[in-house]
């Protein structure tokens, strides 16, 4: 494809000359890194990655928290702390699982059976309405499933939950039911049932933990979860490279079909013939950036039409393993509380003084999602302080509770960089709504972990969006475009609507829109498959 001329070349903007380059990726998570390397790869390496913080990675961010044996703090893992659906033998591996292995990043899995549950009593066996909650999973994927498969209109989670027979509050022990819920659904989608959609939030699980694998593996690595994907960036990029902006902020992002302009709050601009945009929806929904002209109304559309999610990991450090002189108690890993009056108040508390992960360390963490992100993270250290003690001390009536030495959280919703954590598909979505959030606008393009229609949420979405866009504009640019996968659609510019049509055909799950595996139904559950390449 013969690339038109630029527009003629600006000499300055605010008396900074523009930086010319081939590609402007905007962003150094894991999208940027990887739309980087997927040109490096086709041997284009005239690209400039712009980064608001000072380091690579992105939401893979980490923070020094307490204080460990050698008096150093402790690495605690902000943002994403798992590895997601491995892979098993035979089957296809999660290519994040291929770099945690790579660059030799510390992990222990996570065990579900060391779980004990609790309420405003103390302890309070209700694992067994875990286990009638998880039978019921089976069943919404079937339902969801029959939904997909037959073009139907999408419903939300707590609609498909009703209609297969699960309702928390004619359960035998509704807050225990409320509490598995949770801890199931929105511990793991940072939105509630009744905000989700069936269709795509059983979609995006079953890609990740059928595809794959159920594993969870959780990174306790001290020099950073992020260190895979400096590690990969550090494949193409020399120490020092000028191509890396670290400390930039974009403000404004001029485009055409000729070109993209780039500005930066400290003044400075770059020229490019793409550009790519990988920050967050969040980032996206907050008007941070201003674009000219204004994106079109079915782009704008598409980013309102989707939401950002927040996950918060509260961190504690106590003077002491407090809850591990009782045997019982001394290797579990996970405490599910049930509250007696608000549905997900302070519910997943998580060892990780425990074999494999900081043994000795005194260090819990309790994590919230959700609207109630938004209020602890709004509140002082001190008040939510005073609230987990409260719920702890609930928890372990026959226990002294030691106030802790440190307590810790990221604010996730006021990051300016992220405004939340991942993100999730309202009800009555279709393929048709997010292809529109992944489609180029004339030269500007999209990538992130919230483009991915089977993997949203997820590390790997972020990764296999990534390598895509490189792909598409390798392919652009005139070298060789290796995207490949199911239907028409892996190469070239991004098809839009400009009319939504409310529901998704089984023809539009193809590659032109984003669905990169093949998917079928069996035994009434959305399965999918690998095509292997
Ligand atoms: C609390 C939390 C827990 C998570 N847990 C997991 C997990 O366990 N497993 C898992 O697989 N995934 C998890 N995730 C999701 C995972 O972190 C993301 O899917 C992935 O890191 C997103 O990568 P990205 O490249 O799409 O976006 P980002 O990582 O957000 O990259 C975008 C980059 O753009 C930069 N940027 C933003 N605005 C500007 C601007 N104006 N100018 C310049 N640069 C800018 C940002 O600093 C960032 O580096 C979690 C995320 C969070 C926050």
């Amino acid at each position: 494809v013969a690339i038109p001329p630029l527009p003629v070349k600006r000499q300055s903007y605010n008396g900074h000359t523009c930086t010319r380059t081939k590609v402007a990726i905007l962003g150094a998570g894991i999208a940027g890194i990887t739309t980087a390397q997927a040109l490096h790869n086709q041997s284009i390496s005239d690209f400039v990655i712009v980064e608001y913080q000072d380091t690579i990675g992105g939401r893979v961010h980490n923070a020094d928290f307490g204080k460990g044996p050698d008096e150093a703090p402790f690495i605690v893992e902000y943002g994403a702390n798992w590895a997601q659906g491995l892979g098993s033998p035979g089957g296809p591996e999660n290519p994040i699982w291929t770099f945690e292995k790579k660059w030799n990043i510390s992990n222990t899995p996570s065990d579900f059976d060391k779980f004990l549950t609790y309420n405003e009593s103390g302890a309070f066996d209700f694992l067994d309405e875990l286990a009638a909650f998880e039978a019921i999973m089976d069943k919404l994927d079937a339902e969801a499933g029959e939904i997909l498969l037959n073009n139907l209109q999408d419903r939300t989670v707590r609609e498909g939950l009703s209609l297969v027979g699960w309702k928390p509050e004619q359960r035998p022990n509704p807050r225990a039911a409320d509490a598995v819920e949770w801890f199931v659904w929105d511990g793991e989608q940072s939105y509630t049932p009744a905000e989700s959609s069936l269709v795509f939030g059983a979609a995006v699980s079953n890609f990740t933990f059928k595809q794959y694998s159920d594993e969870n593996n959780f990174i306790i690595d001290q020099r950073g979860h992020n260190t895979w994907i400096k590690g990969e960036a550090s494949l193409y990029l020399s120490e020092d490279d000028p191509r890396l902006m670290l400390n930039t902020i974009v403000t404004n992002i001029s485009y055409s079909d000729q070109g993209v302009i780039v500005v930066n709050e400290d003044g400075s601009c770059i020229e490019a013939d793409y550009a790519v945009c990988t920050f967050s929806i969040g980032v996206l929904q907050h008007d941070v950036v201003t674009f000219e002209p204004a994106l079109p109304d079915w782009k704008h559309t598409a980013i309102e039409m989707f939401q950002m999610g927040t996950y918060t990991k509260i961190f504690l450090q106590f003077p002491y393993k407090f809850w591990g002189n009782d045997s019982a108690l001394a290797d579990i890993q996970f405490f599910l509380y049930a509250d007696p009056i608000q549905r997900g108040w302070y519910p997943i508390w998580q060892s990780l003084d425990t074999e494999g992960f900081f043994p000795g360390s005194g260090i819990l963490f309790v994590t919230v999602v959700n609207r109630e992100s938004y209020r602890v993270e709004r509140q002082s250290n001190e008040d939510t302080l005073a609230e987990v003690m409260e719920v702890l001390r609930s928890m372990f009536p026959d226990i002294e509770v030691p106030t802790p030495d440190y307590i810790q959280y990221p604010r996730w919703t006021q990051t300016p960089w992220a405004y939340g954590s991942f993100s999730n598909w309202p009800p009555g979505t279709t393929l048709e709504m997010h292809q529109n959030l992944r489609a180029n606008v004339d030269r500007l393009w999209f990538a992130g972990e919230h483009t991915s229609s089977s993997y949203f949420g997820y590390m790997q979405g972020a990764w296999f969006e990534g390598r895509d866009i490189g792909g598409r504009l390798a392919g652009l640019l005139g070298a060789e475009c290796t995207n490949e996968g199911p239907g028409d659609g892996a190469c070239g510019e991004m098809e839009h609507y400009e009319t939504l049509h409310g529901t998704t055909t089984a023809d539009e799950y193809d590659i032109g829109n984003g669905w990169d595996t093949s998917s079928f139904q069996e035994d009434g559950v959305i399965v999918v498959s690998y095509d292997g390449e």
